[in-house]
């Protein structure tokens, strides 16, 4: 980024149509299809479409909500109304096929095929029309002239004859041509790439740039028609990266990483909804108060606001408010929590239950750790912990507010868990994470985080994971889960670390996160291949589901042994402790176990810790083949010390 003038934000971009303001009732995440969202994109945009499938809400049959729409809009109901029905087609609109669908679900794709037909191929039969209504006049004419000439010479005849095959000739060549023009891509249609000394190329003015995009972001999505001479794709994309830093503002590392985390029109949408604030929403604190009640009292005050949505029971979101919304007497009174939406799903997915022992293992400033102790109705224990003294305070000062009496605060690197309590019911691990969901609300993500940071967060995280699982109790009752998130979009901090967490402890498996929208996790990254179970994992992201970029994945521990990893056990056996072998194992022998071989295995246990100098070497042979297969850059192997 060095040289590069800071994008000026808002500025230039003013004129891009996805600034739109999400604290707009219109703009209600989960009410709007994001097919609608893609087409207001910057840049031709198709991706996320699928979406309006994805966030489709669970049903809330217990709580009748139409006393919020009503009450906030007053005079506002056909509009409510309207939100109302896109939800419901949402919804039926995961279900039917195709063929079903009104066009608001087929999305830009079906819209644009149906545009394609009217354009080229309906000037196309114009002209053959034309051509026909032409020919018929042609004809018409002839046949008077041959009525008229009844009695004419052999001659005359043979002329008309002649006359009428040349035109035959005429017209079959003109719709020859015709067909040509058609079926030929015009040579303007082309974006030629700047060559490096190009005045274009040296633009920094945001709207040449955004205009570069734009071009760059066509052809890519028509490669085979619309490149330029023998360029490759990785020349559109390379400067299709440095632009998005000018423009977006990221440093090139970061950008890379989350590029292509997306299809390209996709990724602009990403990178789009990070210039948008999301929605303010808070959290009914169902210690205190009722949803409707909160509700009603804020709407008192002025609060223009709506349930966040059918997926939540407690979230509401506010439009506008006269009055600061972390200042309100209900919120001194701890009716709510200022929470964002995406943070709720940690929670949900944890599902606790009344009187059951939870560890929140990073848990500061407490919003996930207070909804934990409203589901728990204030029975069993939290304890609330975090590494950080100084972030405590806020949690202690929200636990106080929020009239939570369940919950034990330490101060523990979660690392040292289950050392200092351990036999969990359920343990969430809301990580300490790069943030790369939250950028809407910290731009300084965009350039402060280096390819170090990442190695850093990706190393804790898997030590802090092994710790969770650790920490619970594959007996319990009624639980043995874990349930890992982040704030962060990157597949090293989510996917990787899940992974690794299924190598590491083949004693807990993946299950479904219970939570019916967002988007499945990734069993395949570039060079890398996860666990198949991977895709009960969930991803959220701010351009398709309104929220900030989010991961939840749920664990279920089977049993508080290890299985030993280079136990000679036949993997038959060992399905019931390893999903990875249980896979396997299915796939390759019909899924037959024996019992007696896999309490053997379970016999001969070991504590797999995290072992650094292992993870470093893995670390380092994966940058030197993405080195080697993306720059043609060969790594000399490390000496040892
Ligand atoms: C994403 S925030 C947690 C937000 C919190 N769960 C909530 O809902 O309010 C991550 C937290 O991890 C804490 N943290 C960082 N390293 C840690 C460690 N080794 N052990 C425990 N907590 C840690 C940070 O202090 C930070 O408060």
């Amino acid at each position: 980024m060095a040289g590069r003038p800071a994008p000026k934000k808002g500025a230039n971009k003013a004129a891009s149509p996805a600034q739109t303001n999400n604290n707009k009732r219109k703009s209600n995440p989960s009410k709007e299809p994001s097919s609608k969202k893609a087409k207001v994109a910057p840049v031709a945009a198709k991706g996320g479409k699928k979406s309006a499938k994805a966030a489709a809400p669970q049903d809330d049959s217990e709580d009748d909500e139409s006393w919020a729409y009503g009450a906030v809009s007053g005079s506002d109901d056909s509009e409510i109304e309207e939100m109302d029905d896109e939800f419901v087609s949402a919804e039926e609109g995961s279900d039917i096929e195709v063929g079903a669908l009104n066009d608001d679900f087929l999305g830009d794709e079906f819209a644009e095929s149906d545009e394609e037909s009217k354009g080229p191929g309906a000037a196309m039969f114009g002209s053959d029309d034309e051509d026909e209504e032409g020919q018929g006049e042609e004809e018409d004419e002839e046949d008077i002239f041959a009525s008229n000439s009844e009695d004419d010479s052999d001659e005359d005849d043979m002329e008309a004859k002649s006359r009428k095959l040349d035109a035959a000739a005429q017209a079959e060549a003109e719709e020859a041509e015709a067909e040509m023009q058609t079926n030929i891509m015009l040579e303007s249609d082309k974006y030629v790439l700047p060559g490096d000394d190009h005045e274009i190329l040296q633009s920094t003015d945001l709207q040449v740039v955004q205009a570069r995009i734009q071009e760059i972001v066509r052809v890519l999505n028509n490669f085979r028609d619309m490149r330029e001479g023998n360029r490759s794709r990785n020349d559109y994309i390379s400067q299709l990266l440095k632009d998005l830093c000018l423009y977006y503002g990221y440093n090139e590392y970061l950008m890379e990483k989350l590029f292509y985390i997306f299809p390209v029109s996709e990724a602009i949408e990403f990178f789009e909804a990070n210039e948008v604030p999301r929605p303010v929403t808070i959290r009914t604190n169902t210690l205190k108060t009722r949803r409707r009640e909160l509700a009603q009292s804020l709407i008192n005050r002025g609060v223009n606001l709506d349930p966040v949505g059918k997926w939540s029971k407690v979230g509401l979101q506010v439009f506008d408010s006269p009055v600061p919304i972390g200042a309100t007497p209900e919120y001194l009174a701890g009716h709510y929590m200022l929470q964002a939406a995406s943070s709720f799903l940690p929670v949900m997915a944890l599902a606790p239950q009344e009187h059951e022992r939870v560890l929140d293992m990073a848990s500061a400033p407490g919003g996930k750790s207070t909804y934990i102790a409203a589901l728990l109705k204030n029975t069993g224990m939290v304890f609330a912990n975090d590494a950080n003294k100084d972030r405590t305070k806020s949690l202690v000062a929200n636990i106080h507010r929020l009239g939570v009496k369940n919950a034990v605060v330490c101060n523990y690197d979660g690392r040292e868990f289950p050392g200092v309590i351990g036999g969990f019911d359920r343990v969430l691990l809301d990580a300490p994470c790069s943030g790369t969901g939250v950028i809407s609300k910290d731009a300084s993500v965009k350039t402060n985080k280096s390819e170090q940071d990442f190695q850093m967060l990706s190393q804790l995280q898997k030590q802090l994971i092994l710790a969770a699982i650790d920490s619970v109790d594959a007996g319990s009752k009624t639980g043995g889960y874990i349930v890992y998130s982040t704030c962060s979009v990157t597949v090293d901090e989510n996917e990787d670390v899940v992974n690794y967490a299924l190598k590491k402890r083949p004693n807990v498996k993946l299950v479904s996160t219970g939570l019916d929208f967002g988007k499945e996790g990734f069993t395949r990254f570039r060079e890398k291949v996860f666990h198949p179970s991977i895709s009960l994992t969930r991803r959220y992201y701010p351009h398709m589901h309104n929220m900030d970029g989010f991961y939840v994945a749920k664990f279920k521990k089977v049993s508080n042994k290890i299985p030993k990893k280079e136990d000679n056990v036949d993997l038959d056996e060992e399905e019931e402790f390893t999903p990875i072998v249980e896979e396997a194992t299915k796939r390759n022998r019909g899924g037959k176990k024996s019992p007696g071989a896999a309490a053997k295995a379970v016999e001969e246990v070991e504590q797999i810790g995290f072992n650094a100098n292992e993870d470093e070497e893995l670390i380092r042979a994966s940058q030197a083949k993405l080195l080697q297969t993306q720059k043609g850059i060969k790594l000399r192997p490390k000496k040892s010390a």
